[in-house]
């Protein structure tokens, strides 16, 4: 066959490919395979070339890159085309690039600053922007109840399968598996259990105010200690030891290999396909790999401790018991993923929570005041009910959400209609907490820090549905209330003790500009002076 005709053919094979195949479903699993499949095809030709065609090869190499140019240019014009011009999401506006692929989402987040990326979108776009070709980014609140809320029909996107082959409750993107696993991890959420995880808390609270007494009003790094705190809690939670990170002064190797392991979220978060090919590459996966091998070791160690049901993992390892043997498929992968989803939150709170306590000192003052007047309890129930303590830490939370621009929903195959507006069926929706925390049509001042917005001043609140840090529904944080026991009780040991203020030459400017979205946010570098009263 003449080679114009052989490039028509391949041609055709690329629109096919398009219109039997990618058209629908999820390929993103498959995508290590469909790689070395691509590959081995690529070579299949150049050796059917050159071996039964006899070419030399010179030719075979010419001839073969030319039909697979003319596969590949007729897959992505089929491809281009459709989502331009037929797509259900046609009608939404976003940039013109965001239709065609998400690489163009990629390539802007490659400095792990999705939320505000996402937020220049809002500005020029509105509400509701097409950012990807099946990707609409929300931000309007009475989006959060039809998509989040309990009624909600929506599924998890295939964002969600990061984790595989593991898979843990937030993860699991089966509404009925979830369900059944929620159940059980419900009860280690219990207030009783709750009260027994109290005095730990306490426990390392204390610990990092004896760190910060012992550093004698020298700068400390504040977004580190607040990790090595958070992170002894949850470690202490699950595997019933801490990292001792608090006590040493130093992280731990495991923390470290955690940190860059999820680095790589932030920029290929737009392209789960891409996530899962990197992820078949053993050089990507090294530092995830040895950090899964380590969760497994203090699982299995953990496993042979005497149950106490005062820790969270009693309940995952009574549940996965079947006589004497465990099921470890989602032992394994709830605790590799409890550690971030249990550690990160808190620790990038407390360090936005402390910012704003060091740049406004009279807000440090009344906080002290409100304390004081209550006898400086450090007990969760006492502290739950002190509204300006509730309104510091819910004001980090809505100026800094530690999950800023995530919660990928797929739309439910009928359509969603939000507020009259209708979203077709199978979208991927979201609706970024950053940018929804700092609507001023929500929040008077929205970019302002203000405490009594919670408390004193409820004019200043015109629309809480758009206030989702724990998110909502049944997906919404489980260990929501954990967090807040967390952030109320070290705010009030380090606030009755100390006073806070930035360290000489930090303003918090390399914390706003070096703070990093791998869907956690992970917060830049904060020194902070906590002179002892
Ligand atoms: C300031 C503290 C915290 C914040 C702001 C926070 C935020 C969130 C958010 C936004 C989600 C939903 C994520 C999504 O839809 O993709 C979530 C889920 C979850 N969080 Fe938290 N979290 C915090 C603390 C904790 C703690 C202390 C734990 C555990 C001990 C925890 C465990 C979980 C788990 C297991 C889920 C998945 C729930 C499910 O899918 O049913 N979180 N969290």
């Amino acid at each position: 066959m003449a080679l114009p005709a052989q490039c028509a053919l391949s041609a055709a094979a690329g629109i096919l490919s398009h219109i039997g195949v990618f058209i629908r479903g999820e390929h993103h699993l498959r995508a290590p395979f469909l790689f070395r499949l691509y590959v081995f095809l690529a070579i299949a030709l150049l050796l059917y070339q050159s071996v039964a065609l006899s070419y030399n090869m010179k030719v075979a190499a010419y001839t073969s890159t030319l039909l697979i140019s003319s596969y590949a240019a007729a897959l992505f014009s089929s491809i281009t085309i459709y989502r331009v011009f037929f797509h259900q999401l046609r009608a939404f506006p976003g940039p013109p690039l965001a239709k065609v692929s998400k690489f163009w989402h990629m390539s802007k987040v490659l400095d792990a600053k999705q939320y505000l990326f996402l937020d220049g979108l809002r500005t020029e776009y509105g509400d509701y922007v097409r950012t990807g070709p099946n990707e609409l980014t929300i931000f309007d609140p009475k989006a959060v109840m039809p998509i989040h809320g309990p009624n909600s029909t929506c599924k998890k996107a295939e964002w969600y399968d990061n984790l595989k082959p593991l898979t843990a409750i937030n993860t699991t993107r089966s509404r009925a598996v979830h369900d059944r696993r929620r159940k059980i991890w419900d009860m280690g959420f219990s207030q009783k259990a709750l009260d027994a995880y109290e005095p730990r808390v306490l426990y390392y609270a204390e610990q990092l105010a004896t760190a910060f007494k012992a550093s004698e009003s020298k700068p400390v790094n504040a977004s580190a200690w607040f990790a090595y705190l958070t992170f002894d809690i949850m470690s202490d939670l699950l595997f019933g030891k801490p990292f001792h990170m608090v006590r040493d002064g130093k992280s731990h190797h495991v923390r470290d290999l955690l940190t860059k392991g999820i680095m790589v979220l932030g920029p290929l978060t737009p392209v789960p396909w891409l996530f899962h090919l990197a992820g078949s590459l053993p050089r990507m996966t090294k530092d995830w790999l040895a950090y899964r091998a380590w969760v497994l070791e203090q699982l299995k160690e953990r496993m042979q401790m005497e149950t106490e049901k005062s820790n969270v993992m009693s309940w995952l390892i009574q549940a996965s018991q079947e006589g004497d043997k465990w099921d470890m498929s989602w032992l394994e992968g709830d605790a590799v993923s409890m550690i971030v989803a249990g550690g990160e939150p808190g620790a990038s709170t407390l360090v936005f929570l402390f910012y704003y306590l060091a740049k406004f000192p009279e807000k440090q003052t009344k906080l002290r005041l409100e304390l004081e007047a209550a006898s400086f309890p450090t007990n969760a129930r006492a502290l739950q009910s002190l509204p300006f303590l509730n309104g510091c830490i819910y004001e980090a939370l809505r100026l800094h959400p530690p999950l800023p621009s995530g919660y990928l929903r797929v739309t439910p195959s009928e359509g969603l209609n939000v507020d009259g507006k209708w979203i077709p069926g199978g979208s991927t929706v979201l609706t970024p907490a950053y940018s929804l925390g700092r609507l001023e049509s929500c929040f008077e001042d929205a970019q302002q820090y203000v405490p009594e917005r919670w408390n004193e001043r409820p004019e200043m609140l015109k629309d809480k549905d758009a206030w989702i840090p724990f998110n909502i529904g049944r997906y919404g944080c489980v260990g929501r209330s954990l967090g807040l026991i967390e952030l109320r009780i070290v705010t009030a040991i380090l606030v009755a003790n100390f006073d806070v203020g930035f360290a000489p030459g930090d303003d918090g400017t390399e914390l706003l500009e070096n703070t990093r979205d791998a869907f956690a946010s992970v917060p830049g570098k904060l020194e902070l002076i906590f002179r002892k009263r």
